[in-house]
């Protein structure tokens, strides 16, 4: 059974009551509770990781390495346009990852329009509110099959 392992990154435990006009009003246990459905029936593993820390995150994609992840579906929050260390852990452990943010970030603060991971990334999603985690699940599927 292939192996697949979400992250979200800093803030998106708040997903459900932050800035609502931006990221809408589901939670991430809902979003979390609907992934996890839908691998079953994709007949995927799916494995779930939030954490506000970088490091807490780096170290949580060096550990799919040795689980033997097939693929990430992470939204790294704030990091996307900060963090150097995140892409070089998806860089070191070589797993194929989904770039992913809730909200169209491209038509948001100039400086949320770098990402320090889109140019190796699968593939990057942005603006289709929370249910982008499915449609990336689904794609995700389709890559594994
Ligand atoms: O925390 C987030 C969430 C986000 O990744 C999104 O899902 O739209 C967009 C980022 O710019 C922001 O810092």
């Amino acid at each position: 059974m292939s192996k697949v392992l979400i992250i979200n990154g800093p803030n998106l435990n708040l997903l459900g009551t932050r800035e609502p006009h931006i990221y809408g009003l589901t939670t991430l246990a809902d979003v979390e509770s609907s992934l996890r459905t839908q691998a079953a029936e994709l007949g995927l593993e799916l494995d779930c990781f939030q954490s506000n820390h970088e490091g807490a995150i780096v170290d949580r994609i060096h550990q799919a390495r040795l689980e033997g992840v097939d693929f990430v579906i992470v939204n790294p929050g704030a990091y996307t346009h900060t963090s150097v260390a995140i892409r070089d852990a998806f860089g070191g452990v070589a797993i194929p990852f989904v770039e992913l943010h809730v909200s169209n970030v491209h038509k948001r603060e100039a400086f949320r329009h770098h990402s320090y991971l889109s140019d190796i990334a699968e593939a990057v999603m942005a603006g289709f509110g929370t249910l982008g985690y499915n449609l990336a699940l689904q794609f995700v599927a389709s890559k594994l099959r």
